[in-house]
């Protein structure tokens, strides 16, 4: 990876997104792009200090506002999950909205809160064929123009990041307007290049450098460390041995820091897309488990919902226990902090060691029902890792995410798969396309099983 070798070998690609967070450009690779690497970020750093200080004006002279990132997948998840977990360092007078889904309530509700004078769209995808961030794209600028009348106005309030100049331009963008990064950059892997233009936005370019720099750190590590201190390594293969050896389906995220509270949503796409393969990079179908299904809430909240599974259901579930060992918010004289430390060093140890039935004797007494005894017996032996940092800066978050990003890598690695690829989101893509044009009448629904058939002619019966 490191080397520009072209690991995504069904797509005959190299994965570089650690160039993108390596500042001081030490790369010997002749990939191109590469050597863009910096001037993009000027661009980003220029252009977000521009919008910050209110230097750059919309239409009507008035200073930004508002941001709207559309995009999906790896164009907004990244963006969404690293713009509230470094909220605490936010222009509170910079509103930051993410439209994502095609459901048209998304886009509607958000222009809902805007002024089209005050408001720049950041139009973000990497190929700009994705069907819903060109459509909510679209109809964000059939807004816009309804106000602003004229075309040559959206120069002010849209700007494109994206690989695709062709689509960019044909879409009515500049191309002084847009951002651009490079097919050797996974959607997924993409927060690190020019998609983090909304981050850089909303906390600042300092801070998304330091948010680079924090990731290369441990991209350091991950390439120098001896294996057996190499924590993507150790993650990687604890995680390859519970899912491979011990039959668990799943792995949980628990950060026990609310501005974390996306962060599993974010590793949903970070690992179950890039790990959820069942052939080989030579083409056999693998005989063993290969990515887990990743899931996780933050904070206390899980313990009043799920935990309950974790402690005494019948699955295994490694889990992850993050937490900063500062607060930023110390309210009440620490004292939140502290509960929520508490809980947090509480719960490993419970799922760890649990409850024996003579403990739970000595607290209901030996002559309590046998079947209230059971119901209080916590099995234990359940793995979790716990990952604790000083506070929660965009350095420590770069560092992080990268540690999470490299465990992929490993994992994906030992199991012989490419992680790189996405070839399982197309066919449902396909299917979507091809129903679309039978949606007019019901003579026009044509091959398909009878369920799907009938579904569709309710829909085409009941519809208004
Ligand atoms: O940035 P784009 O090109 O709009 O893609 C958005 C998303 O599309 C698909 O679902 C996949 O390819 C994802 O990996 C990607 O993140």
């Amino acid at each position: 990876m490191f080397k520009g070798e072209h690991i995504n070998t069904s797509e005959d690609r190299a994965v570089l997104h650690v160039a993108l967070r390596n500042l001081d450009q030490h790369f010997t690779i002749s990939e191109p792009g590469v050597d863009e690497v910096a001037s993009v970020l000027e661009h980003m750093r220029v252009f977000s200090d521009s919008v910050r200080s209110g230097e750059w004006k919309g239409y009507t002279g008035k200073a930004i506002d508002t941001i709207v990132n559309i995009g999906i997948g790896g164009s907004d998840l990244g963006p969404v999950m690293v713009t509230e977990a470094l909220k605490y360092y936010s222009k509170r007078d910079l509103k930051a909205y993410f439209v994502s889904n095609i459901d048209g309530t998304h886009i509607a509700e958000t222009v809902r809160e805007c002024n089209p004078e005050t408001t720049l769209f950041i139009i973000a995808s990497k190929t700009f064929t994705t069907q819903e961030t060109i459509t909510n794209a679209t109809t964000a600028k059939e807004w816009f123009l309804k106000t602003a009348g004229d075309q040559a106005h959206v120069a002010k309030h849209f700007v494109a990041l994206s690989t695709n100049t062709q689509a960019v331009t044909a879409f009515g963008i500049a191309e002084e307007n847009m951002f651009q990064f490079w097919d050797w950059v996974g959607g997924r892997y993409s927060l690190w290049s020019a998609i983090g233009l909304s981050i850089a936005l909303v906390i600042g370019f300092e801070n998304f450098k330091a948010l680079l720099e924090g990731a290369h750190e441990m991209d350091k590590h991950f390439t120098s460390a001896p294996l057996e201190n190499n924590l993507p390594v150790i993650m990687a293969v604890l995680g390859i041995w519970y899912g491979d050896f011990y039959g668990a389906q799943t792995h949980v995220l628990l950060p026990y820091d609310q501005y974390m509270h996306k962060f599993a949503d974010y590793f949903q796409q970070g690992d179950m897309e890039s790990n959820g393969k069942f052939v080989t990079k030579d083409g056999r179908r693998v005989n063993y488990q290969t990515g887990p299904i990743l899931w996780g809430a933050a904070g206390t909240n899980g313990q009043h919902s799920f935990y309950q599974l974790l402690h005494q259901g019948t699955k295994l579930i490694p889990a992850d226990f993050l937490a900063p060992a500062n607060s930023l918010n110390a309210v009440g004289g620490d004292k939140h902090h502290r509960i929520l430390l508490s809980n947090y060093f509480a719960q490993p140890e419970a799922l760890a060691f649990g409850k024996t039935e003579e403990e739970v004797k000595k607290e209901v007494g030996a002559n309590a029902p046998q079947a209230l005894v059971k119901s209080k017996v916590f099995e234990g032996n359940k793995p979790s890792n716990s990952i604790l940092f000083p506070k929660m800066t965009p350095s420590t978050l770069g560092a992080l995410i990268a540690l999470y990003e490299h465990k992929i890598f490993v994992q994906g690695t030992v199991w012989g798969i490419n992680s790189f690829d996405q070839m399982g989101v197309e066919l449902g893509k396909v299917l979507a396309k091809n129903i679309l044009a039978q949606l007019g009448s019901p003579s026009d629904v044509k091959g398909h099983d009878s369920s799907t058939t009938g579904l569709i002619h309710y829909y085409q019966k009941h519809r208004a």
